[in-house]
Formats: C-alpha cells, sequence, structure tokens
C-alpha cells in the first residue's frame, strides 16, 4: 500500500485570556549571522543562548557540509571551523534558507573564494542579493554568477567607502564580515541599525575584529589579519516576545515576558499602549495587559528604529477586532501581505491596496483551515485562532517551526488551548 505524506498541523481554539510568563529564547536573526561569522576563524567559538530552532540546525548542516565541527547541546554551540574543506555551499543547504547566503562574506575573507547557490525568493518578496554583490565588488571581489551560483574571488580583500542603496539587514552583516579581515578601513553608509547587527558587531569583536558605529547608520571596519575564537551570548529575541506582547493585547490577557531588552521594544510598546494596552517596564521582563476594547491602530513598517517587518502579521491579527479601521502599510518587502486571504477566511475584513491593507475591525473571527504561508503569517494565524469561535487548523507549520521555539508549549502553559498534531 502507498504511505500518504501527512503533514503536521496545529490545532488552535478559542481560549480565554492568556495569563502567566513566557520566557523568550535567544534572537534567531541574530544568531544566524553569528554562526556563520564563526567561519571567520579557525580556532574554537562557544555560543550561549542558541534557540532549538530549524533555521540554527540547518546553518550548523551548512558549516558541517563545510567542513567545521559543530555541536549543539542545551542551547550551547561550539564551532571548530579549523578544517574547512571546501568553499561551496549548494542548492539544497541554500534553498532551506535565505540566511545561508550570509556564510560568503565569512568564507569569502578567510580563504578568497566562495560558491554558494543563489537563494531564490520567498512567499514575502523576491529577495534580491545585489546589494551584499556590491559590496564584496567594492572590496574588490570578482563576481560571476553561472548556472544559478554565486562565484566571488578576489586577491586579496581591500576596505573601501561603500553606501547602501537600502539599508539591508544581511548586505550590512555579510560586508560587515567580509570587511573584519580586509586590509584597510571599510565604512559602510546607510547600513542597517538592527539589534542584530550590533549582536554581530559585538561578536566580531570579541573575535579581535575592530567595528566601531553598529547600531548607527554609518559602521566603520578596520580589518586585522586574523581573528581568534570567543564565547557570546545571543540577544533575546524581539520578535519572539513582541507575539507573545500581541498575544496578550488580542486575548485581552496578562502576560510577563521574560528575558527581554525594552531598548529592542520600543516601537512595539508604543503601537501597543496606542492601541490601548498597559505595558509595564519590569528591566528584564515586560507585563503587557490587553485592553476591553482595542483601539484602530495605523502600522508602517521601517527598517530599525522603524516598526518591524517581522511584526506586521501579528499587530495586522489583532487589528482584524479592534474598534474600527486601520491602515498597515509595508515598505520593507514588496510582498508581505500573503496572510490577508487567510484572515479573511477566518472572517476578517481586509483589503489590500498597493503596499497598504485596510483593516476593519469585525466583532469576530470564525476557526477555518488556513496555511502558514511564512513563519511570521503562521504566528499570526495561531494569534487568531485563539480568539476565533470554534477551531482553527494552520497547515505547512514548518515554517513557524523555523523561528519559534515551542510555541505549542508556551501558549499552552499561559492558558491557550492548542496543539501539534500530525
Ligand atoms: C535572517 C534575518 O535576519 N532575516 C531578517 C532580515 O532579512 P534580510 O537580511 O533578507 O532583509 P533585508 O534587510 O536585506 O531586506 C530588506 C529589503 O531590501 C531588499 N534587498 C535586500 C538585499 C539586497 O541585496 N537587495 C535588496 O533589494 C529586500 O528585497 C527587502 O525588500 O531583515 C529583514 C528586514 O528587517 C527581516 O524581515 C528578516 O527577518
Ligand atoms: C523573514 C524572516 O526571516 P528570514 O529572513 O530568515 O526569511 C523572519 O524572521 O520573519
Amino acid at each position: 500500500m502507498k504511505r500518504r505524506n501527512i503533514m503536521p498541523k496545529i490545532i488552535v481554539r478559542k481560549s480565554g485570556p492568556l495569563k502567566g510568563t513566557v520566557r523568550i529564547d535567544g534572537a534567531k536573526n541574530a544568531v544566524l549571522p553569528i554562526i556563520a561569522a564563526t567561519l571567520l576563524t579557525e580556532e574554537k567559538t562557544v555560543l550561549n543562548g542558541v534557540p532549538n530552532l530549524r533555521d540554527v540546525h540547518v546553518i550548523s548542516d551548512l558549516l558541517r557540509h563545510l567542513g567545521a565541527e559543530v555541536e549543539y547541546k542545551d542551547n550551547t554551540l561550539t564551532v571548530d571551523a579549523s578544517n574547512i574543506n571546501t568553499c561551496e555551499a549548494p542548492y539544497d543547504l541554500v534553498r532551506k534558507m535565505r540566511a545561508s547566503f550570509l556564510v560568503m562574506g565569512p568564507l569569502l575573507a578567510r580563504f578568497n573564494r566562495t560558491k554558494i547557490s543563489m537563494p531564490g525568493g520567498c512567499a514575502i518578496g523576491t529577495r534580491p542579493i545585489d546589494l551584499h554583490l556590491k559590496g564584496f565588488k567594492a572590496l574588490g571581489a570578482k563576481i560571476d554568477m553561472d548556472h544559478g551560483f554565486v562565484e566571488a574571488s578576489t586577491e586579496k580583500l581591500v576596505g573601501k567607502k561603500l553606501y547602501l542603496d537600502f539599508p539591508s539587514v544581511g548586505a550590512t552583516e555579510n560586508i560587515m564580515m567580509a570587511a573584519a579581515l580586509a586590509e584597510g578601513t571599510t565604512i559602510i553608509e546607510n547600513a542597517a541599525e538592527e539589534p542584530e547587527i550590533v549582536d554581530l558587531a559585538n561578536f566580531l569583536n570579541e573575535m579581535g575584529a575592530n567595528v566601531k558605529g553598529a547600531g548607527t547608520n554609518t559602521i566603520k571596519i578596520q580589518g586585522v589579519e586574523k581573528l581568534h575564537g570567543a564565547e557570546h551570548t545571543v540577544i533575546p529575541d524581539r520578535i519572539e516576545a513582541a507575539t507573545y506582547m500581541v498575544a496578550a493585547a488580542m486575548t485581552k490577557g496578562d502576560i510577563v515576558i521574560e528575558n527581554v531588552l525594552m531598548e529592542h521594544l520600543k516601537p512595539i510598546s508604543a503601537k501597543l499602549i496606542e492601541a490601548g494596552c498597559e505595558v509595564i517596564d519590569m528591566g528584564d521582563s515586560v507585563r503587557v495587559i490587553g485592553p476591553e476594547v482595542l483601539k484602530p491602530i495605523d502600522i508602517k513598517t521601517l527598517p530599525h528604529p522603524g516598526f518591524p517587518t517581522d511584526v506586521q502579521a501579528q499587530f495586522m491579527a489583532m487589528l482584524t477586532v479592534a474598534n474600527g479601521t486601520a491602515v498597515v502599510i509595508e515598505t520593507v518587502f514588496e510582498n508581505r501581505f500573503m496572510h490577508v486571504a487567510e484572515f479573511n477566511r477566518m472572517g476578517a475584513d481586509i483589503k489590500i491596496e498597493g503596499r497598504s491593507a485596510i483593516v476593519n475591525g469585525v466583532e469576530k473571527l470564525y476557526g477555518s483551515n488556513v496555511n502558514a504561508t511564512d513563519l511570521r503569517a503562521g504566528a499570526a494565524l495561531i494569534l487568531c485562532g485563539l480568539i476565533a469561535e470554534g477551531e482553527t487548523q494552520i497547515g505547512e507549520i514548518y515554517h513557524i517551526q523555523r523561528g519559534y521555539v515551542d510555541i505549542d508549549k508556551k501558549i499552552r502553559a499561559l492558558g491557550g488551548d492548542i496543539e501539534i498534531v500530525d
């Protein structure tokens, strides 16, 4: 008999207000570039607070494919990249996760050549890599595109002043890593300012690099000859924290979210307060109390310190049941509204006009069969499921598992009715 391939689903049922305490894991978007940066040294590096996520295992497998020894235990990842035997990253490993492309900067810097499969687009946009390549070229690399691969080679990388047309997070990170071992000084203008860039710069400096200005729009990297081993603890995940903050807001809940850096959550807190929530700064934790009636608020995604695109879907989920009409404008990705059709299946009233979504608040959502189109859309559908009448079945949940540690267990501990079924 033919075996059917049955994909796991998340089942969420209408729950009361979520209440209690939840602990945030290390940041996916900080740890991925930092793991790539471990390739810059032949000495051992130790990373603490590494979240047990699918993406972390994918990039670890990529490093193993290159020849590194990678061990993961109890949220600590140890990398020994002394014996790298290939500088090529195949399609199979890159297609699983776009962030795999971040090994290009470190490999080019340490071995003067690398060949990486071109990452494709995904459900949120075409996601080109032109700014990464422009940066490598500015540092003196020759770039060839061939049969879906990008090949970069150089005799030596030499520092340069360069301006990014858009403050791309990935391009800033890739160029910073390449520049760390280049000859002379690199200045990146219009650099991304996200907290994850600062965490990467701190790790590079702990390895002996000389990076200044991370967290501002001008980053200066004085190249050094060699980098050494280091031990580093990854920052908490501000996007995971924001997702639980919205969970409190949407369910009229009262949640204490532990292991956060409030500084990173400013745009989120400001908008939740505008929507009527109480947001209480408790130092390393934040308590969010949801209002009886959510006010409609307008959102416009922007590079940091603006409102993060990675929380747009979760906020839109919240606005589906706000008391009035809200406008959500997505400026970072050209196609990050795939969740709208899924929300509408659940009874939401959202219209898309170009880069704007007009969200007319409704009284109720209704449990339905929906699909996680990307990881944040998936998390947002869970949030909708918690307040929708009846049962919501979410498919394609591997997206969610890329970026949320134990989301089912964490929500259950807060009183949510959620389970993963095969
Ligand atoms: C692993 C990781 O950290 N992922 C985050 C990172 O993705 P990522 O690093 O891919 O995002 P970028 O900041 O590079 O992309 C922002 C915009 O710039 C465009 N662009 C980017 C590079 C380039 O060479 N050319 C170009 O046109 C992209 O298509 C997009 O429209 O930042 C995004 C923006 O905060 C987040 O949503 C992702 O969660
Ligand atoms: C879009 C995201 O991640 P990635 O860049 O890895 O696709 C995200 O974390 O929301």
